[in-house]
C-alpha cells in the first residue's frame, strides 16, 4: 500500500476525538501507515480544518497530537444523508487517488444511519463491489436489534462483498483478549484443566466509574446490555468457551466462536439491571428512562466442556472503579475438600484493563515455623514487558484494517446470534435498580445469587 484516504463519517464526535484521531495520529508518527496518508473528516458542522482540530482537541479528553494531525486532515462540511453531497465527495477523494490508493470509509456514526452512508456510498460509486482496496468499516453497535442488523446487513451484501466489510468491536484489539487464546492453547497447565469438572465457575466483568458523558441522545436507547453485553461480554465469552480451532486463521477461529454462543443459555431468575442515581438527569435521556446501566446475568454455555458452569457477565457505569477482567475460578481439589479447610479456590485472572497482564492465585505455605496456608499471586505485567507502550485497541484495528486483516473484526454470524441472546434477555427485563454504590450492587448479587463478584 503506497497511499492511504481514510474517510471518517461522524467526524465530530466523541469516537473519533478520543480514539480515531488519535490512534491516526500515532500510526502515521510511527511510520505505519503510508507517508502519502489523508484523512478525509466528514461532518455537519460548520467548520475548516484548523478549527475542526481546535474543536476536537478541545472535545478530547486529552490533547491531540496536532502537529501530526495538520499534515494529515482535511475536514469538509457534507450532509452525509444527502446523496448529492456524494459528488463533490467524490470528487475530493478522486483527487488523491490512484489505483495503488487503499481506501477505507470508516462509519463513526449511530446504525440508524448505516443504511443511508452504506447507500449513498455505493450509489455514488465510491466504494465498487469486490474492489478490495476500498473497504467500509462499521461501529458497533451493528443494529439495535437483531431485525435492524439484519436489514443492514442484508443491504451491506448487496452493495459489498464480505470481503469489504469491517465489524469493529474494540475489544478484540485490546492486547489481553487477544491474549485468551494463547494463555489457554499454549500452555498444558491451562489446556488440561479447561473443562467443567475443574472449572468452577467464570466471571466476566467490565467495570466503568464514568457515566455516560453526552452520549445521551444514543445510550438511552441502547443500555448497558446493547452497548457491551451484544458485543464486548459476548466476544469474550466465546473466546473462553471455544472449543480449539482447527487452525488459527480467521475462519476457523470465527467458527468456533460461533458455536460457542450459539449453545449460550441464561438463568433469567439472575438477572439484576441497575440505573445510578443522576442519569435521568442526564442530557438528551428520558426524564422517565427505564435504561439500564448496570446489569448482572448468570450464563451458561451448554457445550460438553463447559455444560453446568456457571459464566457471571457484570457491567455497568459509574461503579467503583474502571476494570475490565476475566477471572476463571478452579475447583478445590479433592484434598482440599478432605481437609475441610477454609483454603482459596486457585484463580487465573485475565487482566484487561486498566492493566494488562496474567495473574494466578493459588495457596502456598506461610513462610516460616508454621504450618498455615495462604492465598498466594503469581503476576505478569504485559505492559511493563512490552517494548514501548503497549498499543491502544483502535491503533492494533486500524492498522490490521488497512492491511486487510479481518481476525480481529466480527463476522455476521457472531452478530446475529449475539443479538438473539439479547433478545432473549430483553424478553425477560425487569425496570432497573437505582444504584448510587457497587457495594449495594455487590450486597444483592451476593444475597441472590450467592456469588462474590470483586
Ligand atoms: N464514544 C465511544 O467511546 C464509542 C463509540 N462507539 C460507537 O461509535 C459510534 C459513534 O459514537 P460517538 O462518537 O460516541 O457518538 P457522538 O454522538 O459523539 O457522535 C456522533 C457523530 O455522528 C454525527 N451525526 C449524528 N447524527 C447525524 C445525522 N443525522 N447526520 C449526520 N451526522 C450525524 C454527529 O455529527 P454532529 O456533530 O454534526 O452532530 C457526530 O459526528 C456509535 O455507534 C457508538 O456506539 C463504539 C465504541 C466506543
Ligand atoms: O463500546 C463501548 O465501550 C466503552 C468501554 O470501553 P473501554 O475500552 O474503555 O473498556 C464504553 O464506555 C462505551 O459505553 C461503549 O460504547
Amino acid at each position: 500500500m503506497k497511499k492511504l484516504i481514510f474517510t471518517i463519517f461522524g467526524s465530530t464526535g466523541d469516537l473519533t476525538s478520543r480514539k480515531l484521531l488519535p490512534a491516526l495520529s500515532k500510526l502515521y508518527k510511527d511510520n505505519k501507515i503510508p507517508k502519502e496518508t489523508k484523512i478525509i473528516c466528514l461532518g455537519r458542522k460548520d467548520l475548516n480544518t484548523k478549527s475542526y482540530l481546535t474543536y476536537m482537541n478541545d472535545e478530547s479528553s486529552a490533547p491531540l497530537d496536532l502537529k501530526t494531525l495538520e499534515q494529515i486532515v482535511e475536514y469538509h462540511k457534507i450532509q452525509i444523508t444527502d446523496k448529492n453531497d456524494y459528488n463533490e465527495l467524490k470528487k475530493i477523494i478522486s483527487k488523491e487517488t490512484d489505483n495503488q490508493t487503499k481506501q477505507l470509509y470508516y462509519l463513526a456514526i449511530g446504525p440508524e444511519l448505516f443504511f443511508d452512508v452504506a447507500q449513498n456510498i455505493n450509489h455514488s460509486g465510491l466504494i465498487e463491489k469486490a474492489n478490495e482496496n476500498q473497504l467500509i468499516i462499521f461501529e458497533k453497535p451493528f443494529g439495535h436489534d437483531l431485525k435492524s442488523a439484519k436489514k443492514i446487513n442484508q443491504m451491506l451484501w448487496e452493495f459489498f462483498d464480505e470481503k469489504q466489510i469491517y465489524r469493529i468491536d474494540h475489544y478484540l484489539g485490546k492486547e489481553m483478549i487477544q491474549n485468551i487464546m494463547m494463555v489457554r492453547f499454549a500452555n498444558r497447565i491451562f489446556e488440561e484443566v479447561w473443562y467443567n469438572r475443574t472449572i468452577k465457575n467464570v466471571k466476566i466483568i467490565v467495570k466503568e466509574t464514568d457515566g455516560i458523558f453526552n452520549r445521551g441522545g444514543y445510550y438511552d436507547q441502547s443500555g448497558a446490555l446493547k452497548d457491551m453485553v451484544q458485543s464486548h461480554l459476548i466476544q469474550m465469552l466465546s473466546m473462553v468457551s471455544m472449543e480449539v480451532p482447527l487452525s488459527y486463521h480467521s475462519e476457523d477461529v470465527k467458527n468456533e466462536k460461533v458455536k460457542a454462543i450459539e449453545n449460550v443459555s441464561f438463568d433469567s431468575n439472575s438477572f439484576i439491571f441497575g440505573q445510578y442515581e443522576g442519569y435521568l438527569n442526564e442530557d438528551k435521556v428520558n426524564k422517565d428512562s427505564k435504561t439500564e446501566t448496570f446489569v448482572f446475568i448468570k450464563a451458561f454455555v451448554n457445550t460438553p466442556r463447559f455444560k453446568g458452569v456457571p459464566f457471571y457477565l457484570m457491567t455497568g457505569k459509574k461503579l467503583d472503579q474502571k476494570e475490565s477482567v476475566i477471572i476463571v475460578e478452579f475447583e478445590e481439589t479433592s484434598e482440599q475438600r478432605k481437609w475441610n479447610l477454609p483454603l482459596s479456590t486457585n484463580k487465573l485472572y485475565i487482566k484487561i484493563a486498566p492493566d494488562d497482564g496474567v495473574g494466578l492465585k493459588f495457596n502456598s505455605k506461610v513462610p516460616g515455623l508454621t504450618g498455615d496456608v495462604q492465598e498466594v499471586e503469581l503476576e505478569y505485567c504485559a505492559a511493563c514487558n512490552a517494548v514501548g507502550n503497549l498499543s491502544e485497541a483502535y491503533e492494533k484495528l486500524l492498522l490490521e484494517a488497512t492491511e486487510s486483516h479481518k481476525t480481529l473484526f466480527t463476522r455476521w454470524d457472531e452478530i446475529e446470534l449475539s443479538w438473539k441472546l439479547i433478545e432473549h434477555i430483553k424478553e425477560k427485563q425487569t425496570d432497573p435498580i437505582i444504584y448510587n454504590d457497587y457495594k449495594a450492587l455487590q450486597v444483592l448479587i451476593k444475597e441472590k445469587m450467592d456469588v462474590k463478584m470483586p
